[in-house]
């Protein structure tokens, strides 16, 4: 497919991340208003609750942007979000008859402040990346074999929903309980092997009954749409902590997602299969189209000291064993209902080379080799002030489809409150 011409001119360029192609989906506020939904095209921002209250975007019997989030757009179905972005297509494209009425509820992207694109109702973190996989075995366990389960099943845990905050807020350094293997007593105080995973969100739109099974056909088409999300994970906290029933404060201090909601229809062009089965599935995990997306990641990696940020990996979607949908199945094949607005965490994603690790973990292996910025600083795991950003491009023919930035900077942790003299 090649790019699709709009009026606002910034949208036109190769490179530019939010082409009509795209239209993804925000949540944007300018100044002291309330926040409300946006669509980005090029540098600017569709105001939807404009658009709608202007007569523009009228796809259903209801209001669809009464809430400055997008579960009322996702909760309407199918049949609607295929009709809302054919009509936001129909008025952003080249020689639209409504351009001068949508020209009025655009605003500069620039701006605006972006907020969370949708209300978390429950999250779940996927361990579906194999490279990841065998390598944390290799650091944690001397070797790189996957747990005998991980080639038929899609590992996940049940996450907090409360954790997720969108991109741009800080996240602070978690207090915790760890233990050094050579201590005899566990110590409480800042986690000290601060990490960063890559991942990609999948948020659910539709919701499926509790214990009714579905196929990935079917989850698939409940798949709304995608963000970038890092796994903000406290190593020396889940490694105490996490046997045998898996990550618990670890990991529930920070999640970051991307702010803008990258629908399945923009990723359509860049479907592409799992990689070949070890194992075959057994068959409710069988898939009959690609689950993947060749989608271009990057983790950045930025010192307070400095205001050159350096690339720590470069890796692609596509290296997933699991596709979102299979994960999706998995959950809710044993009778898990789920529901529009959760959120699916896909695992940390890495490829065979160094240079594809998604995680400081991988990177530094466990913090045996520290690896050097472009400031010249040397990095192990995050301190203090460090600011870490995962972005993601899909290349198109003549266009890219990106995400926005998913940024954090971590804060210094609070002093122990429960220290005693
Ligand atoms: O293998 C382990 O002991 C630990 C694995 C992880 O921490 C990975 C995880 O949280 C899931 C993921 O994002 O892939
Ligand atoms: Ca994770
Ligand atoms: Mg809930």
């Amino acid at each position: 497919m090649p790019l699709l011409k709009s009026w606002v001119e910034t949208a036109n360029a190769a490179d530019h991340p939010f082409p009509l192609n795209n239209l993804p989906y925000g949540v944007f506020s300018i100044g002291d208003r309330e926040p409300r939904c946006g669509v980005a095209i090029g540098d600017m921002i569709l105001d939807c609750q404009a658009a709608e209250a202007a007569g523009l975007l009228a796809v259903g019997e209801n209001a669809l942007f009464d809430m400055p989030f997008w579960n009322g757009v996702m909760e309407a179905g199918p049949q609607t979000w295929a009709a809302l972005r054919a009509r936001l297509t129909e008025i952003l494209a080249a020689g639209a008859a409504d351009q001068a009425s949508a020209e009025a509820c655009l605003v500069t992207a620039a701006g605006a402040t972006l907020h969370m694109p949708f209300q978390v109702d429950e999250y779940t973190d996927f361990y579906a990346g194999r490279q990841h996989a065998e390598n944390m075995g290799s650091i944690l366990r001397g070797g790189p074999e996957l747990p005998p389960n991980w080639l038929h099943i899609p590992i996940g845990y049940n996450g907090r929903a409360s954790s997720v905050v969108v991109s741009g807020t800080p996240i602070r350094r978690p207090l915790g309980q760890t233990k050094a293997p050579d201590a005899t007593m566990p110590s409480f105080g800042p986690c000290k092997r601060l990490d960063i995973e890559l991942e990609m969100g999948a948020i659910v739109g539709t919701a499926c009954e509790m214990g009714a099974p579905i196929t990935t056909e079917q989850a698939d088409d409940m798949i709304f749409g995608y963000v970038l999300l890092n796994d903000w994970s406290a190593r020396d906290i889940q490694g105490w902590e996490y046997q045998p029933l898996g990550p618990f404060q670890g990991k529930a201090f920070g999640t970051s997602i991307s702010p803008w909601i990258v629908t399945k229809d923009a990723l359509e062009p860049f479907r592409t299969e799992v990689p070949p089965r070890t194992e075959e599935l057994l068959p409710y995990l069988s898939e009959s189209k690609p689950g993947l997306y060749d989608i271009e990641l990057q983790v950045l990696m930025q010192p307070k000291s400095t205001d050159q940020a350096s690339v720590v990996a470069t890796t692609n979607y596509s290296r997933l064993y699991y596709s979102a949908a299979q994960q999706l199945t998995h959950h809710a094949v044993g009778g898990c209902g789920m529901n529009a607005g959760d959120l699916l965490g896909s695992g940390t994603i890495s490829g065979p080379k160094k240079s594809e690790f998604g995680s400081l973990m991988e990177l530094s292996w466990a913090g045996r080799k520290p690896f050097t910025l472009v400031s010249g600083e040397t990095r192990t795991f995050i301190e203090d002030g460090d600011t870490m950003t995962l972005r993601a491009n899909a290349k198109g023919d003549g266009f890219t489809i990106g995400f926005g930035d998913c940024a954090g900077e971590i804060l210094p942790a609070l002093d122990d409150p429960f220290t005693r003299n």
